[in-house]
C-alpha cells in the first residue's frame, strides 16, 4: 500500500529538495501530502491537531522550522525557540495521536558543546556549554531530539532525528542578514562584480570553520535514514542515542570559503573582515562514521556545489527568497 507522506516545510531549501528526491525516488505526487506556512501555520497546536486527524498520514518528514544564520539566530532568540519548540512539539504529539508510526525530526549540528572534540560524536550531546549565538535554537532542536526518544521509549514510535552541518543549496534564504554564510557571500561577491565594488566584506575574522553539504546530498540522506529497517537504526543509536549525524567529515574555513565564492563568481578585488560581528563556534565538524558505517556518504564536493548554486542563483535572480 502506498505510503502518503507529510512533508513539512516543501517549500523551503530543505523541504524542497526532500520532495524533489521523493518524486524522482518514484513517489506519486499525490502520496506527499504538503501545506505552506500561510495553510498550515505549525505553531498553532489547534490547526496541527485538525491537520494530523483529518489527513492521518502514514509518515512525517519535520523539515520546517524557524531557520537562520549567526545574526538571526543572535537578534531573535525568542522566535528562534518559541517557534522551533511548538512546531516540533505540535507536529511530533499530534503525529503519535493520530497513529503516525514513522517521523523524521531534523536537527543541527549546533546541538554540541561549544566546544567539543572534534569530529563531534553524536555521544557528545549534552556535555557542555552551548555556542551562545545559537543557545536557544539549539535547546530548541535538542528538545526536539528528545521529544522523538521519549515517544519511543514510552509508545514504541519509530520517530527518526538527523543532526545536518551547515547545509547550502538551491531554494536556499539569500536575506542578506538573516541567511547563512554560503547564501549571503554568493549574493555579495555576486552584487560587488556586478557593481564593480572594489572590495567586498565578511563578517568575523574569517578563522571559524564550517562543514557545507550540500542541500541534495542532505535530502539523500533524510530518505536513506528513514528507510532504514529499525534494527539498524536502533543498533546505531545506541545507548540513547536518537539521532544521526550528517556531513560530508570535512571543513574549510571561513576565508576560504570567501576564496572559494570569490572565485566561482569572478570577484577580482580585496576580500576584508568586519571583526565587530560575531565568529560563533570556532568549529563545528561533524564525526559522520556512523551514517557512514550503514552506508551513506555526501557525493557533492563545496566547489562543485557552490558553483551549481550560483548558477541557480543566477538563473532566479529577482525571486530568490529573502526572509
Ligand atoms: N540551512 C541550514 O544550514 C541548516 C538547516 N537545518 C534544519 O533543516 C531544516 C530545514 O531548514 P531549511 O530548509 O534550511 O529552512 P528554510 O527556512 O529554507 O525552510 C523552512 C520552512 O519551514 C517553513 N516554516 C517556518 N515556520 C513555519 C510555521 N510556523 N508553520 C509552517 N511552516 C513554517 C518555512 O515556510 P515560510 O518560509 O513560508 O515561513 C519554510 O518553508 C530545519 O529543521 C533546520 O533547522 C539544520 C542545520 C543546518
Ligand atoms: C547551521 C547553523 O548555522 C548557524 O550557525 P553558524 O554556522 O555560525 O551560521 P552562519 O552560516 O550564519 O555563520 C558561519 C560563519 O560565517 C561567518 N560569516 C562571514 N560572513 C558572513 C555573512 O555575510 N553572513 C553570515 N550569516 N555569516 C557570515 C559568521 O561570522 C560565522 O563565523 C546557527 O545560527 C544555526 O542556524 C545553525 O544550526
Amino acid at each position: 500500500m502506498a505510503r502518503r507522506i507529510f512533508l513539512a516545510g516543501h517549500r523551503g531549501m530543505v523541504g524542497g529538495a526532500i520532495h524533489r528526491r521523493l518524486i524522482a525516488n518514484g513517489a506519486p505526487e499525490a502520496d506527499i501530502l504538503t501545506r505552506s506556512h500561510a495553510d498550515l501555520d505549525l505553531t498553532d497546536q489547534r490547526a496541527v491537531q485538525a491537520f494530523m486527524q483529518a489527513e492521518r498520514p502514514d509518515a512525517v518528514i519535520l523539515a520546517a522550522a524557524r531557520v537562520g544564520g549567526i545574526h538571526a539566530n543572535n537578534t531573535y532568540p525568542a522566535d528562534f525557540i518559541y517557534d522551533n519548540l511548538m512546531m516540533e512539539a505540535n507536529v511530533i504529539h499530534q503525529a503519535h495521536l493520530a497513529g503516525v508510526q514513522s517521523l523524521l525530526f531534523l536537527g543541527s549540528s549546533c546541538i554540541y558543546p561549544r566546544d567539543a572534540a572534534q569530529p563531534m560524536r553524536e555521544d557528545a550531546l549534552l556535555t557542555g556549554p552551548l555556542e551562545p549565538t545559537n543557545e536557544p535554537y539549539a535547546v530548541a532542536k535538542i528538545a526536539g531530539i528528545k521529544l522523538c526518544e521519549s515517544y519511543n521509549r514510552q509508545h514504541g514510535a519509530d520517530y527518526r532525528s538527523v543532526m545536518p552541518t551547515n547545509l547550502y543549496g538551491p531554494g536556499d534564504n539569500f536575506h542578506p542578514e538573516n541567511s547563512h554564510v554560503v547564501p549571503a557571500l554568493i549574493r555579495r561577491f555576486h552584487e560587488a562584480v556586478e557593481t564593480g565594488e572594489p572590495e567586498v566584506t565578511i563578517w568575523g575574522s574569517g578563522t571559524p570553520r564550517r562543514e557545507f553539504l550540500h542541500v541534495d546530498d542532505m535530502a539523500e540522506a533524510s530518505l536513506f535514514v528513514m528507510d532504514l529497517d529499525r534494527a539498524t537504526y536502533e543498533a546505531n543509536t545506541r545507548p540513547m542515542l536518537s539521532h544521526i549525524n550528517v556531513g560530508t567529515g570535512s571543513d574549510v574555513s571561513i576565508a576560504e570559503l570567501a576564496r572559494m565564492v570569490a572565485d566561482v563568481t569572478g570577484f577580482e578585488g580585496r576580500i576584508v573582515q568586519d571583526t565587530s560581528k560575531p565568529d560563533g563556534t570556532p568549529r563545528k565538524l561533524m564525526d559522520v562514521s556512523r551514517l557512514a558505517d550503514m552506508g551513506w556518504r555526501a557525493r557533492i564536493g563545496l566547489q562543485d556545489g557552490i558553483a551549481e548554486t550560483y548558477d541557480w542563483f543566477k538563473a532566479h535572480a529577482g525571486s530568490v527568497r529573502e526572509n
